[in-house]
């Protein structure tokens, strides 16, 4: 991902970015017992180029949570693969892969995880702390500006609205200026304003930054102002539209 002020890219011609997007190869989850199987995943496959905003639209169950925690390494496969910037996440050692996922892989949730004793600005550096690195006051500033959070930097989440939270969920995902943002229904608990701030914003961080976004969701109306639609159902993709 790019970082605020630095050149600008468009979102095609550009080579570096296709190696930086992802690839899942035959992906399996099967949960449940021997004699009760739940197939959650079924040889899921397919790639979303670098600086892509996709959404991943399905009815409940057909996996799609599944698929984005096997995407955000989270949750090792039965089988199959998942590359991200050219390397096979499940083939890394269980370490290498979690510095890996922190600095490479941002996940946003229905449910917004921000430390309530922290205040908005520490909750969204948490990740580089974590990391061993400090935070850089212009990144900072330009997370806060793109996130119209400036005026709540040294705010409790508690004293914000559930769209600001998101945001600030949102800019710390990207604090590590992850390659791949990977979102699990980001605006499930947000009314219709502030799911349609968040969903300008992750179109804005898109084309501002290249990040590549893969967004779970179940509202057809959100997935359609993505650059593509890969429809899920019963642990497959059955249809992909650009
Ligand atoms: N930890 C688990 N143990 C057993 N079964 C599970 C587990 N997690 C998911 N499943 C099952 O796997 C299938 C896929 O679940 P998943 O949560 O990925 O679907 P989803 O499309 O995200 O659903 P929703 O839209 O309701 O969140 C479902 O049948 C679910 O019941």
């Amino acid at each position: 991902m790019k970082e605020a002020g630095k050149n600008k890219t468009t979102k095609t011609g550009k080579a570096s970015l296709e190696r930086e997007g992802l690839r899942a190869e035959k992906i399996c989850k099967t949960y449940g017992t021997q004699e009760n199987p739940v197939y959650a995943l079924k040889e899921t496959s397919f790639q979303i180029p670098g600086g892509q905003f996709a959404a991943i639209l399905g009815p409940s169950g057909c996996g799609k949570s599944t698929l984005l925690h096997v995407l955000g390494g989270i949750e090792e496969p039965d089988g199959g693969s998942v590359w991200i910037k050219g390397k096979d996440l499940y083939q890394m050692e269980r370490s290498k892969r979690a510095v890996f996922r922190r600095r490479s892989i941002g996940m946003v949730y229905q449910s917004i995880f921000l430390l309530p004793a922290l205040n908005i600005e520490e909750n969204i550096i948490l990740p580089l702390l974590l990391d061993g690195r400090r935070a850089r006051e212009k990144q900072l500033l330009g997370l806060l500006r793109e996130t119209g959070l400036e005026a709540k930097r040294e705010a409790l989440p508690s004293q914000l609205s559930g769209g600001q939270q998101q945001r600030a969920a949102i800019a710390r995902a990207l604090v590590m200026s992850p390659s791949i943002l990977l979102a699990d229904e980001p605006t499930g608990n947000l009314d219709k304003a502030s799911r349609n701030g968040v969903m300008e914003l992750f179109r804005r961080l898109n084309d501002i930054y290249q990040v590549t976004i893969l967004m779970v969701t179940h509202d057809e109306e959100l997935a359609r102002q993505c650059d593509r639609i890969l429809y899920m159902e019963d642990g497959q993709i059955i249809r992909d539209r650009f």
